[in-house]
């Protein structure tokens, strides 16, 4: 079959309930790195170039938490098997020709493993990851030592497994039993297996300290940016500010090319600072009269604007105004929802605070405001 007329799909599953991994919800709904686990599993597959579509086997009680999510469910079943069929049953009539069976407990799966399957799969039927055992294996009982089993052969198996559609199907609906997994399936309909290569980054989180390690898996492979902007206003003859986005009246006014919001354009330029995109100077030249009183707001939406299109999502804003008056802390609640709102984030990921300068300098002396933020860009 020609690569063009095959549709690949993945199916996660992700109905089971996650009891050996402790905690207050079932494992695949707990915090990872950011997300939910379901998240990260959904977006190594989302984002690999050679995956169609995806479809989640879900647990029907679990609604609350995949309901928002911007991809087709199904329910499960009472076992893995059961839940792996419920999805194949679905898929009949959707011209899948190829699906990757995953485990939703494997959200750190890197992109060259299902890479591997798929390729395989061109040539092969079935194909699965698996890392040849490198320790050596007993047999025990008690706390002792009763044998040595020889390792040559073995392999830990891991997920996606890769099938051919309709064999896969047609194991699944003659299978009778438990298997762990679908390749044992496969091979009791008599069903060839490839082996590819499996990563020790694959990791199935199953125990509670699991959580820790995939974190430290998905933290290394997440580019982490830092930026800092810096922005000073003098004053002028005036009745009002304009800081973060809110109007604030005043017995002065903040003198510049724009509406001047020295809060908004520190945090703008942190944001430039961390994609290494210059300042609002190069973006929005003063030299050029179309940004004369213009509202900040578009100088910040442009830098958010050019972060997400450069795929980095702002993890956190904490920006300080430096001031003797107008008295920011009255205002800073309306600032942090207005600055949230216009980038998109939460409001507890936005902070914005101020301090005096013990009317020491420009600021003490009140002929202006200045004001500094940091910026976090996090691609994943
Ligand atoms: N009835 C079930 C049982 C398991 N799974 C899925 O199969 C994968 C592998 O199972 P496991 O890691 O054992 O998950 P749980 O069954 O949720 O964990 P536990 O055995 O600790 O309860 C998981 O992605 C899990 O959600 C499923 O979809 N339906
Ligand atoms: C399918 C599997 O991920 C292969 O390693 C594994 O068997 C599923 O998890 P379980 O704990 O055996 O249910």
């Amino acid at each position: 079959m020609s690569e063009q007329h095959q549709k690949t799909i993945a199916l996660i599953v992700a109905a089971g309930r996650g009891t050996r991994a402790g905690g207050a919800l079932p494992k695949q709904w707990q915090p990872l790195a950011g997300r939910r686990v379901a998240d990260w599993a959904l977006k190594a597959f989302r984002n690999h170039p050679k995956v169609d579509e995806s479809l989640l086997v879900v647990h029907p009680d679990d609604a609350q938490f995949y309901d928002s999510l911007d991809v087709k469910t199904v329910h499960g079943g009472a076992t893995r098997d059961a839940s792996v069929r419920a999805g194949l049953e679905a898929l009949v009539g959707t011209g899948a020709t190829h699906v990757l069976i995953h485990d939703v407990a494997r959200a750190t799966v890197p992109e060259h493993v299902i890479a591997g399957v798929i390729d395989a799969l061109k040539t092969s039927k079935a194909a699965a990851p698996a890392l040849a055992v490198s320790d050596a294996l007993w047999r025990g009982e008690d706390a002792q030592v009763t044998g040595t089993q020889d390792r040559a052969d073995l392999y830990r198996a891991q997920t996606p497994q890769g099938f051919d559609f309709e064999t896969i199907l047609a194991a699944h609906r003659s299978f009778d039993g438990q298997a762990a997994d679908d390749v044992e399936v496969a091979r009791a309909a008599g069903v060839n297996v490839t082996i590819t290569e499996g990563d020790e980054a694959n990791l199935k989180i199953t125990t509670p300290g699991d959580f820790a390690r995939a974190e430290r898996i998905l933290r290394g492979t997440m580019d982490i940016r830092l930026g800092n902007g810096f922005d000073v206003h003098a004053f002028e003859e005036g009745d009002h500010v304009v800081l973060c986005g809110v109007t604030i009246p005043h017995d002065k006014a903040l003198k510049g090319h724009s509406d001047a919001d020295v809060g908004m354009h520190a945090v703008t330029d942190a944001i430039y600072g961390a994609l290494a995109e210059g300042d609002i100077g190069r973006h929005f030249p003063p030299s050029e009269m179309e940004w004369k009183d213009a509202d900040s707001a578009i100088f910040l939406k442009h830098a958010v604007d050019l972060a997400a299109s450069k795929g980095f999502t702002i993890s956190n804003i904490d920006c300080t105004l430096i001031c003797e008056r107008p008295k920011i802390g009255p205002n800073a609640a309306k600032m942090i929802s207005r600055m949230a709102e216009l980038m998109g984030m939460d409001e507890d990921r936005v902070s914005i605070k101020a301090t005096t300068s013990e009317r020491l300098g420009f600021t003490g002396r009140e002929e202006g405001i200045a004001a500094l933020a940091t910026a976090t860009l996090v691609k994943s």
